[in-house]
């Protein structure tokens, strides 16, 4: 594990990824330092999903280590890796992952209820997220009628009020214009300032330019 000030890196050591004859990547070294955008890049089927769903324990590497927060994520048991998930993981996805038959607040509900927010704080939060990322006051508009842009916005309010520590974004730009481009970019900076590790897998040559750090795939 590396410590910096008085956080942590993710790190993978020597990882290696393979079905059957095929091998994604192999002997895979890298870190993602906390207050730093990290670009994943690399051709299409190069394994940017696979390495965040590594990261995100939602699949096992088939070989090496992935570190993260001074423990070993890929020797986790059941229990941690729900804990994990739970305290430490935010994911952003290409097509947003909201409940769309859902209300915007319902949908942020969900991240508050889970870190045991209740009550005048939990709408507090709710409101302040949703200033955060443009979209005040729209509580209760149902997530259905949103544009693509507005929908990924809810999701990054998400993982605002959710705070995680790190986060795993996989194409989150993939179906957006270049101004909602800019803004989730700039969001997902905001989760960085505030310390967290974020990684984020991308085919935008703008968006890469905007990241600290890039690891290809290639
Ligand atoms: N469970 C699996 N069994 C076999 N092959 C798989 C499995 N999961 C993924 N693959 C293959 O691994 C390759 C990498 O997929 P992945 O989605 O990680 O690539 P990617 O770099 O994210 O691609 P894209 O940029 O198109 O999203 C693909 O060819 C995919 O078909």
């Amino acid at each position: 594990m590396t410590r910096v000030g008085g956080t942590t890196m993710l790190e993978t050591n020597d990882l290696t990824m393979t079905y059957g004859e095929r091998t994604l990547w192999r002997g895979l070294d890298l870190t993602s330092k906390p207050g730093q955008l990290t670009a994943l890049t690399g051709p299409s089927g190069s394994g940017k999903s696979t390495l965040l769903n590594c990261m995100g324990l939602l699949e096992q590497p088939t070989s090496g280590e992935i570190w993260f927060d001074g423990q070993e994520l890929t020797r986790m048991r059941p229990r941690a890796v729900r804990r994990f998930r739970r305290d430490h993981l935010g994911y952003l996805f290409q097509n947003y992952a909201l409940v769309e038959n859902a209300t915007i607040a319902q949908n942020i509900d969900v991240a508050l209820q889970a870190r045991g927010v209740r009550g005048a704080a939990a709408r507090t939060a709710l409101s302040e997220s949703l200033e955060r990322v443009g979209l005040a006051g729209r509580e209760g508009d149902r997530v259905s009628r949103l544009s693509g842009g507005e929908q990924q916005r809810v999701a990054v309010a998400r993982l605002i009020v959710k705070e995680p520590s790190l986060v795993l974004a996989d194409e989150p730009t993939g179906a957006l214009d270049h101004g909602n481009t800019e803004t989730v970019v700039s969001l997902l900076r905001g989760l960085a300032d505030n310390g967290a590790c974020v990684v984020i897998a991308t085919h935008d040559d703008w968006v890469c330019e905007q990241c600290d750090d890039t690891v290809s795939l290639d």
